[in-house]
């Protein structure tokens, strides 16, 4: 292997497959975010379903910390990975004070399914025989689609209603794009080293995202 660089592997199957990331990523809700067009009903959906999903992401965020201590020699990534859990602190007080605005009561949301479903996956994640390759993978993988998403409804062009761009610069801001490329390093690093099961493994957990995060925009519409 040595002077052969091998490509990236997050890039590979960006490019490969990317009809399925522009999905979760150019999602109805999204460009409906983007041009004005989008409901507050829609809004208010997916702020409640979402607030329970981010409860459900902290403890698999400390799961990936706790992978990174037993198998990485890389004190940054305990770093990269605590600047996650403060930054989900944060949201979490956003979210409550963003709920209370629009008075979305939190206590009473009801998980939906789809949401419910996302979180068993999340949970599957968790278990010690996932190791820490594909669990960083993963964690990439859920944070980037959020920052691509959020991002879009700020570009050049965008007409986002002034009060959701406090929302997308949430997870649309610089701060969090580099936080996004810092894990995508991470999980390069990982999977340049890990076998091929372990790979083939990661792509296919990659590919469950995607389709959880279509089916989590979908469920804003309040139809499904
Ligand atoms: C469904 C979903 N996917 C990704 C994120 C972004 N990560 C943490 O906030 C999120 N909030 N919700």
């Amino acid at each position: 292997m040595e002077g052969i660089e091998r490509t990236a592997m997050t890039d590979t199957w960006l490019k490969k497959h990317r009809q399925i990331y522009l999905g979760a990523t150019r999602h109805p809700f999204i460009l409906g975010i983007r041009d004005g067009s989008v409901d507050l009903s829609s809004f208010k959906r997916w702020l409640g379903q979402d607030y329970l999903f981010v409860r459900a992401f902290v403890p698999f965020v400390a799961s990936v910390l706790l992978k990174a201590s037993k198998e990485s020699d890389e004190n940054a990534d305990i770093d990269v990975l605590l600047g996650g859990l403060a930054a989900l602190n944060d949201e979490i007080a956003w979210f409550k004070n963003e709920a209370s605005k629009l008075g979305v009561a939190l206590a009473s949301v009801v998980p939906h399914p789809i949401n419910l479903n996302y979180c068993r996956f999340l949970e599957s994640l968790m278990s010690p025989d996932v190791d820490y390759t594909q669990a960083i993978t993963a964690f990439w993988a859920i944070e980037t689609v959020y920052q691509q998403s959020f991002a879009h409804c700020l570009e050049e062009g965008s007409k986002t209603p002034d009060d959701l761009k406090q929302t997308c610069r949430r997870w649309g801001n610089d701060d969090f794009g580099q936080y996004c490329r810092a894990l995508r390093s991470i999980a390069d690093r990982q999977l340049a080293k890990a076998s091929d099961d372990v790979v083939a493994k990661a792509e296919v957990n990659l590919l469950n995202i995607l389709e959880h995060e279509v089916q989590f925009w979908n469920m804003s519409h309040g139809k499904i």
